[in-house]
C-alpha cells in the first residue's frame, strides 16, 4: 500500500504472490458466470445484487479477501476506523466488448475497495480492458460530471492488485472495450462496516435503477 498515491489520487497499484494468484486463477477457471446486461461482464452465479448481504461466497475467495484486508498494508485505515466487520467478494469476467463506464461502487457503500486481475496470458495496452481510474467534478447526487482526468490505465494482468478509496465520489474509475477474445478476469474485495451496510439506503438515494 503506497499511502502517498492513494491519497493523492484515490488508488495505487500493486501486485498480489503469484502462488496466490494462481491458484486463484485454477478456481475462477471451474466457476460458473451468468450473463449480465448486453456489453457488461458476466458475474460469476454465486453474487448477489446486493453484495453486502451475500452469504454465499466461496471460502476460498472470501478468505483471500479477509487476508487482504488485515494485511499490514491498510493498518493506517484500520487504525482510524477500526478492523472492517463486512468485506464483500464480487467475480467478474469480461469479454470482446464489454467495458463499464466511469463510477465509484455507489452500488455498495464499503469505504475500500480492491481489484485483482487473474489470466493466463499477457494483456498490453491494445488489447483493452484497461482499467482506468480518474478524477473529476461531482453533481448534488455525487455522481460524475463531465471532464475526467485520467490519474492511471491499468491493464488486467495477472496478479495485479488495485486498491481504491470509495468514499471520495471524486474518485472514479471504468473499463474500456476489451479488444481480445482473452477472458478478462476480475476478483473484486470490498472492505467497510456492518453497521454502516445495514443501516445505508443507497436505493432511497440513488434510485431504484441503481445496480
Ligand atoms: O473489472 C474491473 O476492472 C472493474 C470492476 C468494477 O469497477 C466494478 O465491478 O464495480
Ligand atoms: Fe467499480
Amino acid at each position: 500500500m503506497v499511502l502517498n498515491d492513494l491519497f493523492r489520487t484515490g488508488h495505487c497499484v500493486g501486485s498480489i504472490p503469484k502462488d496466490q494468484a494462481d491458484a486463484l486463477l485454477r478456481l475462477v477457471k471451474q466457476d460458473t458466470f451468468l450473463p449480465d446486461k448486453p456489453g457488461s461482464p458476466d458475474i460469476a452465479e454465486w453474487e448477489s445484487d446486493d453484495p453486502s448481504k451475500n452469504l454465499n461466497v466461496p471460502p476460498e475467495y472470501l478468505s483471500f479477501m479477509e487476508n487482504l484486508g488485515s494485511s499490514p498494508d491498510l493498518e493506517h485505515f484500520r487504525a482510524h476506523m477500526g478492523d472492517w466487520s463486512r468485506v464483500n467478494v464480487m467475480l467478474q469476467r469480461g469479454r470482446r466488448g464489454d467495458s463499464m463506464g466511469w463510477h465509484h461502487d455507489a452500488y455498495d457503500p464499503m469505504h475500500l475497495i480492491c481489484m485483482v486481475y487473474l489470466s493466463d496470458e499477457l494483456w498490453t495496452p491494445e488489447d483493452g480492458g484497461l482499467l482506468q481510474l480518474g478524477e473529476g467534478d461531482i453533481d448534488d447526487m455525487g455522481f460524475i460530471t463531465k471532464d475526467i482526468h485520467v490519474h492511471s490505465s491499468v491493464s488486467p494482468n495477472h496478479g495485479t492488485l488495485v486498491w481504491c478509496i470509495n468514499t471520495n465520489p471524486r474518485w472514479v474509475h471504468q473499463v474500456t472495450a476489451i479488444n481480445t477474445d482473452k477472458p478478462r478476469y476480475t476478483l473484486i474485495g470490498q472492505f467497510g462496516y456492518r453497521e454502516n451496510v445495514m443501516r445505508s439506503t443507497v436505493r432511497k438515494r440513488y434510485g431504484e435503477a441503481l445496480r
